[in-house]
């Protein structure tokens, strides 16, 4: 038993008291997990660029104030009555996309979405519908289920899983969000194996894309971003060509057309720029080329193409966290981040004390970030 196991902690945090604002770093208090509930202490969290969406306003389901962070790893702290998929001491990754192994969704053998907290979560609070941070007498809402950006948080037992604590929390927090997303995306795809493959993006979703097609001996694996200096990285992970459209003369579905003798088997964006989309639709192979949407886009935000586009047989689909089961599939990953089969540590590029989160936010801003890994402040973290 923990010696704060059922009191509230104090601790820092990175507030988010509106949108558009930097973060502020806070003393608040977290109340001890309720049934069902798991407190974790966060030793290190990454900075998704889906933190910053919801931070900037334009997320439909962001509320304020709130403790962003999804992309954490840390140690249980203390767990409430009836979990037992976790013990206190454990290393975990939170997980925003939750596994329950219950519901309709977690049964149907078809997706990895699960309905057992998506609606509470996606309204910041718990699923009894209250919440367990406060900050200056006020409440703070959760974030994706996860709010890695405290040093406490807590989370439902369905969005949590253990790992193996030999691995490196610093670098498989990553395994929380971007890495797991794209590597997911690329190797589940049915039929991808040997294929050709376009990934428009070339941040740590489409460099986790690259690397999955590389795992699936793709025979075609075609970058595509705006910024130069992502040429080297996207050849580095695997990618056999680059193309930087604001070089090209024509438009970017020709050339990828011209390029793979009618168009490419599978597609994935991963920019979040509707407009990108269409072209990831757009290039694929008419009668079979199918196109992943991974980029999330601004609330209003609309795609839209040709419906002779689908008519020809291409085929618009979508993916979260990479279609990964995380309490069912996140250790394998881990086992493969361990045995060198799968990157990880090559992704971190920045790190920040959290007291400078905002700096890795600038950091992520300015083109030469893959990722940037926060340390939360504890001397002891392993
Ligand atoms: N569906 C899901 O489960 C998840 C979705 N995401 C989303 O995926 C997207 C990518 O995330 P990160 O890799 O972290 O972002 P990132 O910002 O590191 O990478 C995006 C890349 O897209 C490039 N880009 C921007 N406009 C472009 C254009 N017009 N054409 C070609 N390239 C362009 C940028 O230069 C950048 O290199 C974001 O929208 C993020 O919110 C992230 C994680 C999970
Ligand atoms: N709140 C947003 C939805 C944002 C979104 O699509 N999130 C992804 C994960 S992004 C991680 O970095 C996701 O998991 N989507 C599935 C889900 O159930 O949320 C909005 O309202 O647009
Ligand atoms: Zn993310
Ligand atoms: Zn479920």
């Amino acid at each position: 038993m923990s010696s704060t196991e059922g009191k509230t902690i104090t601790c820092k945090a990175a507030v988010a008291w509106e949108a558009g604002k930097p973060l502020s770093i806070e003393t608040v208090e977290v109340a001890p997990p309720r049934d069902g509930e798991v407190r974790i202490k966060i030793l290190y969290t990454g900075i998704c660029h889906t933190d910053d969406y919801t931070l900037s306003g334009k997320d439909s389901e962001g509320v304020f104030p709130v403790i962003l962070g999804h992309e954490g790893g840390g140690v249980v702290e203390s767990v409430g009555a009836g979990v037992d998929n976790v013990k206190v001491g454990d290393h975990v990754i939170p997980l925003y996309t939750a596994e329950c192994k219950k519901c309709k969704f977690c049964l149907s053998g078809k997706t990895n979405l699960c309905g057992a907290v998506r609606a509470t979560q996606g309204k910041g609070v718990m699923p009894d519908g209250t919440v367990r941070f406060t900050c200056k007498g006020k409440e703070v809402f959760h974030f994706m289920g996860t709010s890695t950006f405290s040093q406490y948080t807590v989370v439902s037992q369905y969005s949590v899983v253990a790992i193996d604590p030999a691995a490196s929390l610093e670098k498989s927090c990553l395994l929380g969000c971007g890495i797991t997303t794209g590597y997911g995306a690329a190797v589940k795809t049915p039929g991808i194996e040997g294929s050709t493959v376009a990934v428009f993006g070339i941040g740590c979703v489409g460099l986790s894309i690259i690397q999955g097609a590389r795992a699936k001996n793709c025979s075609k694996i075609i970058a595509i971003d705006v910024n130069p200096k992502k040429e080297e990285w996207a050849k580095k992970f695997g990618a056999t060509d680059f193309i930087n459209p604001t070089e090209l003369k024509g438009s970017v579905v020709d050339h990828l057309v011209e390029m793979t003798d009618g168009g490419l088997d599978f597609t994935f964006d991963a920019t979040g720029n509707v407009h990108v989309m269409r072209q990831a639709l757009e290039c694929c192979h008419k009668g079979w080329g199918v196109c992943n949407v991974i980029g999330v886009a601004p609330a209003g935000a609309e795609i839209s193409t040709r419906p002779f586009q689908l008519v020809t047989g291409r085929v618009w689909k979508g993916s979260a966290f990479g279609g990964v089961k995380g309490r069912t599939e996140l250790p394998g990953l881990v086992a493969d981040y361990q045995s060198g089969k799968l990157w990880v540590d090559q992704f971190v590029t920045h790190h920040q004390p959290l007291e400078k989160i905002n700096q890795g936010f600038d950091d992520m801003h300015a083109g030469d970030c893959i990722r940037c890994v926060v340390n939360m402040g504890f001397n002891d973290a392993p």
